[in-house]
């Protein structure tokens, strides 16, 4: 029973550690990658609190070390599905009436043990399982995620106090009610924090949640969930499932208590389950809440004002981080003519130096692509670039899958501005480049505009106040991240909210008020203090003589 009206601590960023040669951070992650090396786990589903073993086991092995065996984790069918929703139903009065406090302080107290005991593992298993380098683990792993508990639980408390007012004789409030039935939390391989946030997110608001991360993330949603279960999250309340995502959407999309999608993941999917849930419709108890971020084509477009080293480094940085595979990894880009050639030599000159390897050597800016469908997919499209008379392979190029899903950094000239590489979202280490004419700006923002059909993160480059103004007027539509002079990655929760329009999304904004509000459904409550007792208006009354 609450006897109080409480404040939740303040909500600051995580800061993000350095890992440079002698830091105690750079030890303390170097010997949990020997450790988790140097044993072979077994990873259980997660169904009403209980550990789940299946006779399928599947190996788990580093993107960029193929013949490691990391461990392997339960797959499950049908049945576990419809167990962890049975599961889910069954916790969902208890932790829908408990105090709002005590669910913040499970998700408070998680994100303590994410930057805290928990740092060096959740941020090794995202290096070994998804081949992030130690510096990409730690901005999202560690730091995101903890950031999207954190702001998360302030944006609850700040929803909670969002209430109407009141009138002489009358008492109105707001209660903010968990939905009627359960959360699908769907999840994607490239970052543990959004693997992390989308059930935390709807459970904080007292939803119970049925869970299905990426099959090519399970090791470290493992991590995540025992952080979960170690700060307390009640049994059955998040239900971690491992099967096929068709699977699992087939039995959760026709169930009737079915209340919300949290997604993130490609557009394709998305639209898939949209259209499935449409088909459903009157099977609900309540309209599902669909929230999904997707895919994107994101761009930089410089003027010729732009100076070079700070366009290249953002170039560089914005597409290879994380081998391009980052929803808002810049994959096009738009070059004045005039300026190209000094970009270009620029662009070469440092790739040069872009060392790419294991995520284990901390020397090595580039690891691997997740997997072998993905790996096969962009060396395709380099191949086709390569026979194209639409297009050029400048650098890079070089694929190798013997060891691990190595694709090197490459570089695309394309000839039309819409060829298939400036259109499509590949999804990894891969840029291409359209040099447009110097006085064609307008006409090229216009291109831009309309070559893709996604609207999440773009960045543009200039010197040039007045096109700085101009370009940002007329790209209005093309992202819901847009960045001046800067990367179009990189966004920090509580200071860039994150997401996209068009096919890249619902642009619900993770780790925000305007996301949680989904995952609520308001009860208007009136109180009469002195009720009336007598139905007569006054008007009733006769006129007097
Ligand atoms: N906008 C954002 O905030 C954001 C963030 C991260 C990733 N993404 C996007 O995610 C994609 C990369 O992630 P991914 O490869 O894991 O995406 P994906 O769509 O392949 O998979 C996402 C989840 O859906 C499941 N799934 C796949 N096919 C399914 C089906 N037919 N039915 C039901 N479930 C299915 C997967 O198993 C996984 O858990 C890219 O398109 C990227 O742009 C977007
Ligand atoms: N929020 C991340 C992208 C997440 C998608 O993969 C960024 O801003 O770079």
């Amino acid at each position: 029973m609450s006897k109080g009206i409480f404040n939740v601590p303040e909500a600051k960023n995580e800061p993000v550690k350095s890992y440079a040669p002698g830091s105690p951070e750079r030890a303390e992650v170097k010997k949990m990658l020997e450790e988790l090396r140097s044993q072979e786990i077994e990873l259980p589903m997660v169904i009403g609190g209980k550990d789940v073993y299946t006779d399928r086991k599947v190996r788990m092995a580093p993107p960029h070390d193929l013949k490691h065996t990391l461990g392997h984790y339960n797959q499950g069918d049908s049945s576990h599905v419809e167990m962890a929703i049975d599961a889910a139903l069954e916790a969902r009065e208890e932790w829908a009436n408990m105090s709002w406090q005590h669910r913040a302080s499970i998700f408070l107290k998680a994100a303590d043990l994410i930057s805290g005991p928990y740092r060096a593992r959740i941020n090794a298993a995202t290096m070994l399982g998804q081949s992030k380098n130690v510096y990409q683990a730690e901005i999202e792993a560690a730091c995101e995620l903890s950031d999207f508990l954190r702001f998360g639980v302030k944006a609850m408390t700040d929803i909670y106090k969002m209430q109407p007012s009141s009138v002489r004789g009358v008492w109105n409030y707001n209660e903010f009610r968990p939905l009627e039935g359960f959360i699908f939390a769907l999840t994607p391989f490239n970052f543990t924090a959004i693997a992390g946030n989308l059930p935390a997110a709807p459970a904080m608001m007292g939803n119970v949640v049925v869970w299905k991360p990426s099959k090519t993330a399970v090791y470290s949603a493992g991590v995540v969930m025992e952080v979960f279960r170690e700060a307390g999250v009640p049994d059955g309340v998040i239900n971690l499932v491992y099967a096929s995502g068709p699977v699992v959407a087939d039995v959760v999309l026709t169930h009737s208590d079915f209340a919300g999608i949290h997604f993130t993941g490609s557009t394709e999917v998305f639209q898939g389950i949209w259209k499935t849930i449409g088909d459903n419709i009157y099977k609900y108890k309540t309209y599902p809440r669909i929230v999904g971020e997707t895919g994107g084509k994101d761009y930089i477009f410089a003027d010729n004002t732009v100076k070079t080293p700070e366009l290249v480094t953002a170039m560089i940085r914005g597409a290879y981080e994380y081998q391009g595979q980052k929803c808002s990894a810049a994959s096009r880009v738009y070059i004045p003519k005039s300026i190209w050639p000094d970009v270009k030599k620029k662009l070469g000159e440092d790739l040069k130096t872009v060392k790419m390897g294991p995520s284990e050597d901390f020397t090595n800016f580039v690891n691997a692509v997740i997997d072998e469908a993905s790996f096969d997919k962009l060396k395709g499209y380099i191949d086709r670039a390569r026979d194209d008379n639409d297009a050029e392979v400048l650098f890079g190029g070089k694929c190798d899958k013997s060891e691990g899903y190595f694709i090197e950094p490459t570089v695309i000239q394309a000839k039309k501005p819409d060829y298939v590489t400036m259109r499509e979202e590949l999804f990894g280490p891969v840029l291409t480049i359209y040099v447009y004419e110097d006085d064609k700006m307008d006409e090229t923002l216009d291109i831009l505009d309309k070559t893709s059909m996604y609207g999440l993160t773009g960045a543009i480059f200039s010197q040039n106040r007045y096109n700085i103004e101009k370009m940002t007027k007329r790209l209005t539509n093309t992202a819901g991240n847009f960045y001046i002079n800067d990367k179009p990655t990189g966004a920090i929760v509580g200071q860039q909210p994150f997401g996209g329009a068009r096919g890249s999304g619902t642009n619900d904004k993770a780790g925000t008020l305007f996301n949680l509000l989904r995952w609520t459904s308001i009860r208007s409550i009136k109180e009469s203090l002195v009720p009336p007792t007598n139905y007569m208006y006054p008007n009733f009354l006769p006129d007097e003589e």
